[in-house]
């Protein structure tokens, strides 16, 4: 059994960013910026008004109230070709260009009009609701970096700067297996002793959550012949994830089947819990990552190796998801195996406090639903008491 970090390291050492390809702006949500976003034009483009009103000389309006002659009119997306004079002013519109010889922009609301005679009761210094050219960006300004996942605000600001396309990371393919004479596919009909494949679907929704795309395999029997056709579908995916079969017993074949079929581990158990038979290698030329069959391991252990790897094929960097938080209960100590404990955590005001449910068998499901994020208790932990401080997983987006 190696450690946790260890087994977390070898798998993302095995991983580099895939190409980059053009996605149109709109289809980038999401995706893995592969490219810097450069600014092709400045923001704004000229001097602009940021307020409804009239442009004007600040000297002209640095004793009120003054009066002033209103010598014409720019709308947003207008110009006015004249000049502001002594004694002036210009009718404005928000976002529009100020006239040459204005410096300061008066709000309709601090001014009285009356034919092209403009009275001003409220006086504006130099650059009053003047927006400079380039206040936002200018050309050629590195707007976004590379690594980035896209989100609604970084498309807004491609999209203000004139790119219609983006360089993205391809897509992972990851190929899922289930494997078990007891699987059936949600739909099909169930035998008095067979259950549901919830591990295959909640896995490829965990890797269309990180950016990948999934490609379902099917369920393997238990036996070699069916196992080594299925995972000849992995053939041409970024990486390959089987679920259940990694254990010792007589119906687990993973290793047994595919060992003799191309498959070279790195690594088969870690201390963790749940997790223990997780495994790791190639099969043929796929990476391939082996996880338990209880649906609580294979979706703890997704979370903690899979999208990282996932995250490593697009480029990512891995989000920060550790948080520190007292615990809401006592719990025992802890013996060798690492411990991923699902808690309830909550913000109060001393803080987040975590707290572990009762009961946490690995097949529970229920409970991973309900969890907010996991507990993290290091191999051989003292026991511990409510109020004492412990580190946790919190999840995000995505579990
Ligand atoms: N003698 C030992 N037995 C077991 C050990 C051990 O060290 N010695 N390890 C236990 C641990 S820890 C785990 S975790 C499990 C993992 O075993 P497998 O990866 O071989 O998983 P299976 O036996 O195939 O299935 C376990 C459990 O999960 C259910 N399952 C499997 N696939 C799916 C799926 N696609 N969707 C939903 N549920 C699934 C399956 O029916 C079993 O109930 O081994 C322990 N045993
Ligand atoms: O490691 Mo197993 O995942 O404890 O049930």
């Amino acid at each position: 059994m190696i450690p946790v970090a260890e087994a977390r390291a070898r798998i993302l050492s095995a991983f580099q960013a895939l190409p980059a390809e053009t996605v149109p702006l709109p289809e980038g949500l999401g995706r893995i910026l592969a490219e810097p976003v450069v600014a092709r034009l400045t923001q704004p483009p000229l001097d602009v008004s940021a307020m409804d009103g009239w442009a004007v000389r600040a000297t002209d309006v640095a004793t009120v109230p003054a009066t002033l002659r209103e010598i014409g009119r720019v709308p947003a997306g207008g110009r006015f070709e004249g000049t502001v004079g002594p004694g002036q002013c210009v009718r404005i519109f928000t976002g529009a260009p100020l006239p040459a010889g204005a410096d300061a922009v008066v709000i309709q609301e601090d001014a009285d009009a009356s034919g092209d005679s403009v009275t001003i009761r409220e006086g504006a210094g130099a650059g009053r609701y003047v927006r400079k050219a380039g206040l936002d960006f200018r050309a050629g300004d590195t707007l976004l970096q590379p690594g980035r996942r896209l989100t609604a605000r970084d498309i807004g600001i491609a999209a203000s700067t004139n790119h219609p396309w983006l360089r993205v990371r391809r897509r992972p393919r990851v190929a899922i297996l289930a494997t078990g004479d007891e699987i059936v596919m949600p739909g099909e009909a169930l035998g008095p002793s067979q259950i549901v494949s919830s591990n295959s679907h909640a896995l490829a929704a965990l890797v269309r959550s990180c950016g990948g795309q999934p490609i379902d395999l099917g369920i393997a029997r238990d036996d070699a012949e069916s196992l080594t056709a299925l995972a000849a579908g992995a053939r041409g995916a970024d990486l390959v994830v089987t679920t259940g079969g990694a254990s010792v017993g007589d119906h687990d074949l993973i290793r047994s089947v595919l060992g003799g079929r191309g498959l070279a581990l790195d690594f088969w158990t870690i201390a963790m819990r749940p997790g223990k038979p997780l495994m790791f290698g190639r099969l043929d030329d796929t990476p391939m990552l082996g996880l338990p069959g209880n649906p609580v391991s294979t979706m703890v252990c997704g979370w903690l190796f899979l999208r990282p790897a996932i995250l490593a094929l697009q480029g990512a960097a891995l989000p920060d998801d550790r948080i520190a938080a007292t615990l809401g209960r006592d719990l025992p100590a802890n013996d060798r195996r690492e411990d991923y404990l699902r808690a309830r955590i909550e913000r109060t005001e001393n803080g987040l406090v975590a707290t572990p449910f009762p009961a946490q068998d690995s097949s529970m499901l229920s409970l991973l639903a309900a969890a907010d994020g996991l507990v993290i208790r290091p191999p051989l932990a003292p026991a511990a008491a409510r109020g004492d401080a412990v580190e946790a997983v919190l999840f995000t987006d995505g579990i």
